[in-house]
């Protein structure tokens, strides 16, 4: 198993993702002779796991049931011990397509945290791409290379512990891109430029506060970046459900025509007088996910 190929069957050491319902899921490590314990009973390793294919419905001692799922960043992303606080997919997405990754990108990120976002970049630049994270809180990067390696993603991704805003990434020329999540971007702008190829590329920054939006914008000016902008992508959900509508009255109805529309799709109420339809329709919710942060994103030019 490794998080940028998908294996067919599930052996010891890889990390599976229990899937006990869409809000319910937890990564294990698959061990010969362990037992995970669920609300649906145990989950034996050696005969329930290893050797099934991944995709597996097992059912557990007590006779309920869970899929075994190949872990992906996405599903990683829901279900890592957060180490941080950390960036989710829906910002995940927008900062991959505007960087313009790909198979083959070099990539600086930097803080590393609790690697949410480095799992989706390296999937994305794999097999032939590499990610330089720089984390400076020492425990976080240590725990970043261990779970690097027990994804099989080592070969992918160089961890610094350092600061990255004195000692920068430790590369310089090579980047395609570089994304920074940390409390003042703008004073890493120098090094991350540094850091980027001399034909240039694309830079982002995730901020929650407007004002290190505006010193970060400031820095990439002052730095000769070009077609700076700031988005904030929030995540809007729709319900897909039947509602019951009264029927328009369009007055009195004339000869040989039908006083309803016809492109309603409208379904009549039995018992009801006809005054009403059932309208399959998609609602957004009336209160939207909060804020996440900015992210700005900026294109250094070549040199
Ligand atoms: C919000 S977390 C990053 C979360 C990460 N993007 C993810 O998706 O898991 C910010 C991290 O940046 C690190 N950090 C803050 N300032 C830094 C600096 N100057 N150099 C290196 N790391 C830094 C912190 O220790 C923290 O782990």
């Amino acid at each position: 198993m490794s998080f940028v190929e998908y294996s067919e069957l599930i052996q010891e050491g890889d990390v599976v993702i229990i899937f006990l319902g869409h809000d319910s899921m937890m990564p294990i490590k698959v061990q010969s002779g362990a037992q995970t314990q669920t609300r649906f009973g145990a989950i034996r390793h050696s005969s329930d796991l290893i050797g099934q294919r991944f995709g597996t419905k097992v059912t557990c001692s007590k006779g309920g049931w869970v899929y075994v799922l190949h872990p992906t960043p996405e599903l990683w992303t829901v279900n890592l011990p957060h180490r941080t606080q950390i960036l989710y997919t829906t910002d995940i997405a927008n900062i991959t397509l505007m960087l313009d990754l790909k198979p083959g990108s070099v990539v600086c990120e930097s803080g590393t945290g609790s690697g949410s976002l480095s799992h989706s970049i390296l999937r994305t630049i794999a097999p032939t791409g590499h990610l330089h994270t720089v984390e400076f809180h020492a425990q976080r990067a240590e725990k970043a290379i261990q779970e690097f390696k027990e994804h099989k993603v080592s070969h992918l991704v160089t961890v610094r512990n350092q600061d990255v805003c004195a000692e920068g990434f430790g590369i310089t020329g090579v980047a395609d891109a570089v994304f920074l999540d940390i409390p003042s971007p703008w004073e890493a702008v120098t090094h991350a430029k540094r850091a980027m190829k001399r034909k240039g590329g694309r830079l982002c920054s995730f901020s929650p506060c407007i004002e290190q939006v505006q010193k970060t914008c400031e820095a990439l000016l002052n730095h000769g970046f070009e077609e700076i902008c700031t988005l904030e992508v929030l995540l809007r959900v729709h319900d897909v459900r039947s509602v019951t509508l009264p029927l328009p009255d369009f007055g009195p109805e004339e000869c040989g025509t039908n006083s309803t529309p016809s492109d309603l799709n409208q379904e009549e109420v039995p018992n009801t007088g006809n005054t009403s339809v059932i309208c399959r329709t998609a609602t957004p919710p009336r209160e939207m996910a909060g804020h996440t942060g900015y992210l700005t994103f900026a294109t250094k030019p070549r040199d």
